[in-house]
């Protein structure tokens, strides 16, 4: 078995940690680390050490941050469970889509290549996407605090670029939806601009007239368009797998970090043991 980490936050590196019973892996979700990977973290706990077992194993405490790459396809919940796992842990959350989208904002030769690209639901060519995603590595809250990146590598090239800069994470995280589930919850998504929520017109519709009547529809958002997003994702995602498979962890169709934490302590060989499908209401995009 892998190394063993509390995603709740209650056990630091600081401390040597106790090896879990049965009871401590359900009440407080743990998750598996690949043994591959078995490496030094240094964890950020949003709350003190409260385990005192004295059947213990150690973490060593060394400045090393923790890096996660998670890849889903469109409307997957990614941005929900980044939001959760970057807050949990500090980290900073890297969307190779939202770089994307503030250098189209910028009006440069790249953003409107880019933004070609994107209105065909396809891949923006790696010229332009490894540098800027290398760019944001390389900048000093990523190194310290650690990262999350989001949508990136979406291809073994992207991921060969990556590994050639020296950059590899500890864990991938793969989020699995079925397809109907996407198509339906793109087509209805929507983002108010004012206050940056999302809302679903069918499962979670705006709560007044005034924001119904504000709420802009992502350009690429259509159902033409995430089919071809959603074709893209499926050619790439096995090939990136193939370069991380010791390290993946896939979870299926979550609509909170419990269930990403269920996912992650269910894990075995890689596979997909608890699928929990029925958890999932549609509410969270
Ligand atoms: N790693 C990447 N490599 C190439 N193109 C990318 C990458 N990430 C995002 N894009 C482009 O940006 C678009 C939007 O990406 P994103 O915001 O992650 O949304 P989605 O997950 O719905 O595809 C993608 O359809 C693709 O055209």
């Amino acid at each position: 078995m892998g190394c063993i980490v509390n995603l709740n936050g209650a056990a630091a590196a600081s401390v040597r940690l106790p090896t879990p019973t049965e009871g401590d892996r359900k009440e407080r979700g743990f998750c598996c680390f690949p043994r591959r990977h078995r490496r030094h973290h240094q964890f950020r706990p949003t709350s003190a050490p409260t385990a005192t077992n004295s059947r213990s194993h150690s973490l060593t405490v060394t400045n090393e941050a923790l890096n996660v790459m998670i890849s889903g396809a469109p409307a997957s919940g990614k941005g929900t469970q980044c939001h959760l796992i970057a807050d949990k842990y500090g980290l900073v959350h890297i969307a190779a889509g939202d770089l994307l989208r503030a250098e189209i904002a910028t009006g440069s030769e790249n953003g409107k290549r880019a933004k070609q690209y994107m209105e065909q639901g396809q891949l923006v060519p790696d010229e332009i996407v490894v540098m800027m995603v290398k760019d944001r590595l390389l900048k000093p809250d990523s190194k310290e605090r650690g990262w999350l990146l989001d949508g990136y590598p979406r291809s073994l090239s992207q991921a060969t670029a990556l590994k050639g800069f020296g950059f590899e994470p500890h864990t991938f995280l793969l989020l699995e939806v079925s397809e109907d589930l996407l198509v339906e919850r793109v087509v209805g998504r929507r983002l108010d601009p004012v206050t940056g929520k999302i809302y679903h017109l069918k499962y979670s519709p705006p709560e007044t007239e005034e924001i119904a009547a504000r709420l802009t529809q992502r350009f690429d958002d259509t159902e033409e368009k995430v089919k071809l997003r959603l074709n893209t994702h499926h050619q790439n995602v096995e090939s990136v797998l193939a370069l991380y498979k010791d390290i993946t962890v896939k979870v299926c169709s979550i609509n909170s970090l419990l269930h990403v934490r269920t996912c992650l302590f269910n894990n075995k060989n890689n596979g997909i043991s608890n699928p929990v499908e029925h958890l999932w209401s549609g509410h969270h995009l």
